[in-house]
């Protein structure tokens, strides 16, 4: 049975708002007769480079959850639409993680590979991330490394992954591409695409006894960009981090590093009752290592104080462009100290338009 044909009332609303916002010679009806003899003969339709490009960015600027869309239009969008094996994914991941890095001048890059058509399904990317950290589950039941990452530490190895000699609670899993000619299959990332950072604290130099560190670059690698009726399921893409992501919720949450009671004890805090609030004081000293530290090491990183007034400059920029702002409150609140920032005392337009970015638990695919 052939994949349902490409839905004509979203390419054409997306055609024609690539048309309104962008000077394009061609006459909006030449570009719509085209794609839709394209998708009576062939049951998808191609964009153009500009059209895909445009099409990344805005979907960017759709997505209610973040925080960091002032910077929409600087997103650097590789066209990779005629990579179809596995070796040429994993190798031009690899090759992203190197230009987003730029050296710790962090850029914001998306590459876009094939999307699903009826005629070849799109290359699949297993991971959440590019970079995630394994986990390892200890007979006792405790875990060195990312608690979260378990289960995926041990499919990888049942498939023949193995973990260097020296265990850590911070080794990246490999990559795991899969297209239907060829299956699925892993590749490790090349040590020196995986830009980390040593964590040291600004004032308390027991902190760095604690042996921490976190990868420099967020690449987002499991999220399906829907652009004109058209589903790029493999679009991996990075930002830069904001502090909190790591201090608060990487190594803040009891299920993933839980590193709150740690830090708690060794500021010889009062932990035996939760109204001395010895969880806020550690939680805000973790956070602050995480800043000092992408500071010292040259990799950028923002605050969720600045981010903050970032994105209600955004917001002001939009509404002043015409344009409604789509926004989830829940997300963009930050998970420290949401009243010290200015993006909680407000309400926002909820409803999101396409093109946009669709986690797997998003119900439209
Ligand atoms: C440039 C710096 C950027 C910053 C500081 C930033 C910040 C954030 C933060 C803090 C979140 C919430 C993540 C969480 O709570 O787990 C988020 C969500 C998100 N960001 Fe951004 N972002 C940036 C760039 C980007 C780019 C380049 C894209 C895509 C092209 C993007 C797309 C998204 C999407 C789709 C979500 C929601 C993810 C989900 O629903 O699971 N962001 N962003
Ligand atoms: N700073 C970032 N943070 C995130 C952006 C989107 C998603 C995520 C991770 O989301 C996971 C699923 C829900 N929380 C963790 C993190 C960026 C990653 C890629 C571009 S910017």
């Amino acid at each position: 049975p052939r994949a349902p044909a490409v839905d004509l009332a979203e390419a054409e609303e997306f055609l024609r708002l690539f048309h309104a916002e962008n000077r394009v010679d061609a006459p909006v009806q030449q570009r719509l007769a085209r794609m839709r003899y394209e998708v009576d003969t062939t049951g998808t339709y191609r964009h153009t480079p500009d059209e895909l490009a445009y099409g990344a960015k805005v979907a960017w600027r759709n997505s209610a959850r973040c925080i960091g869309r002032l910077y929409w239009r600087s997103l650097k969008v590789r066209d990779l639409r005629d990579v179809h094996t596995v070796s040429g994914v994993a190798a031009h991941c690899v090759e992203h993680l190197r230009m987003a890095t730029n050296g710790g001048k962090i850029r914001p890059v998306i590459s876009v590979f094939p999307p699903e058509t009826p005629q070849r399904p799109a290359p699949r990317i297993w991971n959440e991330q590019l970079i995630r950290y394994a986990g390892y589950r200890n007979s006792d039941g405790s875990v060195l490394g990312d608690p979260r990452y378990t289960r995926f530490t041990e499919a990888v190895t049942g498939f023949g992954w193995r973990p260097p000699a020296a265990r850590s609670g911070f080794d990246a899993l490999p990559l795991v591409v899969e297209t239907r000619e060829e299956g699925a299959h892993m590749f490790a990332l090349p040590p020196d695409a995986v830009h980390e950072v040593p964590i040291t604290h600004p004032e308390l130099p027991w902190f760095a006894e604690l042996g921490l560190r976190w990868h420099g670059v967020p690449v987002i690698s499991n999220m399906r960009l829907r652009i004109g009726g058209i589903s790029y399921p493999a679009a991996p893409f990075n930002g830069w981090y904001m502090g909190t992501e790591i201090g608060a919720r990487n190594f803040g949450d009891t299920d993933r590093y839980n590193l709150v009671p740690v830090v708690a004890e060794r500021l010889g805090l009062d932990t035996s009752r939760e109204d001395t609030l010895w969880r806020d004081r550690a939680v805000v000293e973790l956070n602050r290592a995480v800043l000092h530290s992408y500071h010292q090491a040259g990799v950028t990183i923002t605050d969720h104080h600045t981010e903050s007034h970032r994105f209600l400059t955004h917001l002001a920029k939009e509404e002043s462009a015409g344009r409604k702002c789509p926004v989830d409150w829940s997300w963009i609140v930050p998970p420290m100290s949401g009243s010290q920032t200015p993006v909680f005392h407000r309400y926002y337009d909820e409803e999101a338009p396409g093109p946009n970015y669709f986690g797997d638990d998003d119900a439209t695919h």
